[in-house]
């Protein structure tokens, strides 16, 4: 799908390329239509393109990403955007975001507003950070996360829910599939190598954004704009320890739950004999073995405030 508002004069020489996941979230297409006539209404030319595949939206915004002129809007959840900013690697057009995942955590992060008018006006301001992505290597190749990447039984969990349930469910369909996996997870304990010294946890999440599973608190020392990360460190495993973070999330304690270690860290090497689940921005990103280093160079997002 592609439209423009071809022959009205724009209101200034940039113009957008949006990259709307249709399978994302809970499928809110209302929300991206809205944003899009406020934005046709108001003189700006818009080209719109739907993903036809995982790793489409890569390849879009890739041929953008060397317009300095141009705006990449990634319509979709945390996985949409991370794709756009791996197209946008290295190049010049900065990246928009119109949130329409499931929990939308980099949009929560970033401040964005979650209303039409306020996601125009955003797109269309001259507002903008930088966004210093992190770099995931393993055996399936390099992949790029914006906000956080997990290794244990959280991706475990992100591995087995259907697309299905979250379109049902939301972010309940993770509740509910925490449920059922705790008693299947075998709970193995993680090897890791951070700047070079040795760490074993039963869970670890490496952070570039403080929130975590939506609006949530999990890492307040987070740099998303500079190189780095947070690693947070669960050194207790098990169903017990996996039930009090689960309780802990929506009260803002999942980074002070007992045996919580937080360290600041550039490279993490994730080893161990065996493989054990990855997650990246919410999307199963393979296994470990693993390691873990800032992209190439920030990008730069629009941003409300
Ligand atoms: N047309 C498509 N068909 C199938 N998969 C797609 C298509 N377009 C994109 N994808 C994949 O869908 C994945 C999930 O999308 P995304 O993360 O944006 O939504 P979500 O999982 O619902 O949201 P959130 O990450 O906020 O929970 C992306 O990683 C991408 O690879």
């Amino acid at each position: 799908m592609i439209f423009t508002n071809g022959g009205e004069r724009p209101c200034d020489d940039r113009s957008m390329l949006v990259i709307y996941n249709p399978t994302a979230g809970r499928r809110r297409v209302s929300r991206l239509w809205t944003v899009l006539d406020v934005l046709v209404a108001h003189g700006v030319r818009l080209e719109v393109v739907e993903t036809r595949h995982a790793g489409h939206a890569a390849e879009l915004a890739r041929e953008a990403a060397h317009d300095p002129d141009r705006l990449v809007v990634a319509a979709g959840g945390d996985g949409t955007i991370a794709e756009v900013a791996a197209g946008l690697q290295g190049g010049r057009a900065r990246l928009g975001i119109i949130p329409l995942g499931t929990a939308n955590v980099l949009a929560h992060e970033l401040g964005l507003p979650m209303g039409a008018v306020g996601l125009a006006a955003t797109l269309a301001s001259e507002r903008q950070r930088p966004l210093w992505p992190g770099i995931a290597t393993s055996a399936a190749g390099d992949r790029l996360f914006v906000q956080m990447l997990g290794i244990g039984f959280d991706a475990h969990v992100v591995h087995h829910v259907s697309r299905m349930a979250k379109r049902a469910l939301g972010k309940g369909a993770y509740v509910a599939q925490t449920l059922r996996e705790l008693p299947r997870y075998g709970f193995e304990p993680i090897q890791l190598l951070i700047d070079g010294e040795a760490a074993e946890a039963g869970s670890v999440i490496v952070a570039k954004g403080s929130l975590y599973g939506g609006p949530y608190l999990l890492a307040p020392d987070a740099r998303p704009d500079a190189p780095g990360f947070s690693v947070i460190l669960f050194e207790q495993a098990g169903i017990g320890p996996a039930l009090v973070a689960g309780a802990a999330l929506p009260l803002n304690r999942l980074g002070r739950v007992p045996g919580a270690v937080h360290r600041r860290a550039s490279e993490i090497v994730v080893r161990g004999t065996h493989a054990l689940p990855a997650q990246a921005d919410g999307d199963p990103a393979g296994t470990t073995p693993l390691r873990i280093t800032d992209a190439g160079s920030p990008i730069s997002v629009m941003v409300a405030r």
